[in-house]
């Protein structure tokens, strides 16, 4: 497709021909070189701190780590009725979801699952003694290494008492997402924002045994000085990302953040819609930790830097979102948002939901009000639907096979204009003047046709932003 695009660029009938061509390798250069935010060598990397911590060092391997991989038995534990039931997703898909997060720690392994209905979800043991005694013998009877319950997060005190009916490791959401985050963080700002997530969940799960053992203030000094450490350095990294994200604005170039659901496919349709042969989709949760920019091309020729962004889940504590923050950030200061969603999923409602929710609390309540008209909503997937819903608002396309990238491709293109208060104009200059190399220092020139009127005249068709169309009436004031 970009092949299309570049060649169509260069549809034009005289004149500047290998300028243009140069002119859109050159900034489509730039834009590459912005691919992913620069990382400061100054900044303390995790292994750093790691070696000051030895005592982190043994308390985290007692928490972490996938070397061991487990067969575990999966319970969902779920709130048949009242103000807490889940109204958007059954318990079987939660389960199902459930499932795909064991199976990304590959080669971990699901030796069992079950659906369990109660009516709170606060007691010691979780289940009442009727369903703890049949979990108990199923569990006990199996081959299961580890029993994880698809709870956000479970108190010290009820995996304590789990474990001893259940005699296996007892595993919430909270650890196995950090574990799937250890796997997949790549850059040293996701790993640092991993290892400031894992600091909660380890002190929420030191027993009192742990506690009376060795010297609590001493250990809670070394928690906390290890977390200000952490913060202070992904500080820094934020202000490079804000430094990177004004570089881009001086630029000119337009953004387009792509968020959604995990899995639903951003990676793919970026990759779709760029070309980027470097991106690699991958079937598992939280392939994408990193933000990264991907350039692209638009139906005009115009510019625009694809943000990849990391996926959101339900049911995770906000101590873990929070550590993510900042790699949304530049999702929220986009020109445009592209919310992707998996219309092949049964869970989608409860997806978008959690997504747009996730986002306001972020935002703050009227900031996201003003961002509300800069989404767009795609329907991803749509080769795996045999009948797509005509629902307004959503454009369905398929990353996979191709389809509906057009319309996307179109509808992007009229919002990043409207957004970058950009114009697409076509102008009567004189022919070979300085006008037209103006036009193609200040805007970009998508086509060049001699005037069938005039022939000491032609008409460029350009993208130009407000401003420096202001500035081109006021220098040439011969336009049209
Ligand atoms: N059939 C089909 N599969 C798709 C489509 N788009 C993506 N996929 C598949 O869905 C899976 C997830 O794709 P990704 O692009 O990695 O999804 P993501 O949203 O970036 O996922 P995270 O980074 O983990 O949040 C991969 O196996 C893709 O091949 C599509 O349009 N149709
Ligand atoms: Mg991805």
């Amino acid at each position: 497709m970009l092949r299309a695009l570049f060649s169509k660029s260069q549809r034009f009938k005289r004149g500047s021909g290998s300028y243009l061509k140069w002119r859109t390798i050159f900034s489509f250069t730039k834009l590459q070189q912005q691919k992913q935010f620069p990382e400061s060598n100054d900044i303390l990397c995790t292994s750093e701190i790691d070696d000051k911590d030895r005592e982190y060092q043994e308390l985290s391997s007692r928490f972490f780590g996938v070397e061991k991989a487990y067969n575990c038995y999966i319970i969902h534990p779920y709130i048949k009725w009242g103000p807490k039931k889940q109204i958007l997703t059954t318990p079987e898909d939660q389960l199902e979801e459930a499932e795909s997060l064991i199976r990304t720690l590959d080669p971990w392994t699901v030796e069992g699952k079950v659906v369990v209905p109660l009516t709170s979800l606060d007691k010691k043991t979780i289940f009442g003694s009727g369903n703890l005694e049949k979990l108990r013998n199923t569990i006990r009877s199996s081959k299961a290494t580890a029993v994880f319950m698809n709870m956000s997060t479970l108190k010290i005190m009820q995996i304590e008492e789990l474990e001893s009916q259940f005699g296996v490791p007892i595993f919430d959401r909270y650890k196995i997402v950090i574990e799937i985050l250890r796997l997949h963080a790549i850059s040293k700002h996701a790993k640092l924002q991993v290892a400031l997530a894992e600091i909660p969940y380890i002190t929420n799960r030191l027993t009192q045994k742990d506690i009376a053992c060795s010297n609590p203030e001493k250990r809670k000094l070394m928690l906390h000085s290890r977390e200000q450490k952490l913060k202070a350095a992904i500080k820094k990294l934020r202000t490079q990302h804000e430094m990177t994200r004004n570089r881009r604005k001086s630029l000119e170039f337009p953004s387009v953040a792509v968020v959604g659901y995990t899995n639903c496919g951003k990676t793919s349709l970026i990759k779709a819609l760029s070309n980027d042969k470097d991106l690699q989709p991958r079937n598992q949760l939280f392939a994408t930790l990193d933000v990264t920019m991907h350039a692209g091309l638009l139906p005009s020729t115009l510019e625009v830097l694809y943000v990849d962004t990391v996926g959101f889940i339900s049911d995770i504590p906000t101590t873990l979102i929070e550590c993510f923050i900042a790699t949304l950030e530049d999702a929220l200061f986009a020109t445009v948002i592209l919310h992707v969603e998996d219309i092949s999923s049964k869970k989608r409602k409860h997806q978008r939901n959690h997504v747009l929710q996730t986002l306001e609390n972020l935002l703050g309540k009227s900031l996201w009000k003003d961002k509300l008209n800069k989404i767009i909503t795609v329907g991803n997937k749509c080769d795996l639907v045999e009948e797509i819903d005509n629902e307004s608002g959503l454009i369905p396309v398929s990353a996979k096979t191709g389809q509906g990238l057009d319309k996307l491709l179109k509808v992007l293109e009229d919002a990043v204009l409207k957004e970058s208060n950009r114009r697409l104009l076509t102008i009567k200059i004189p022919f070979g003047g300085e006008e037209i190399r103006w036009l193609y220092k200040n805007a970009t020139v998508k086509t060049e046709e001699e005037n069938p009127d005039d022939s000491q005249y032609e008409n460029a068709t350009v993208i130009i932003s407000e401003a420096k169309y202001h500035q081109f009436q006021k220098q040439f004031c011969n336009h049209r």
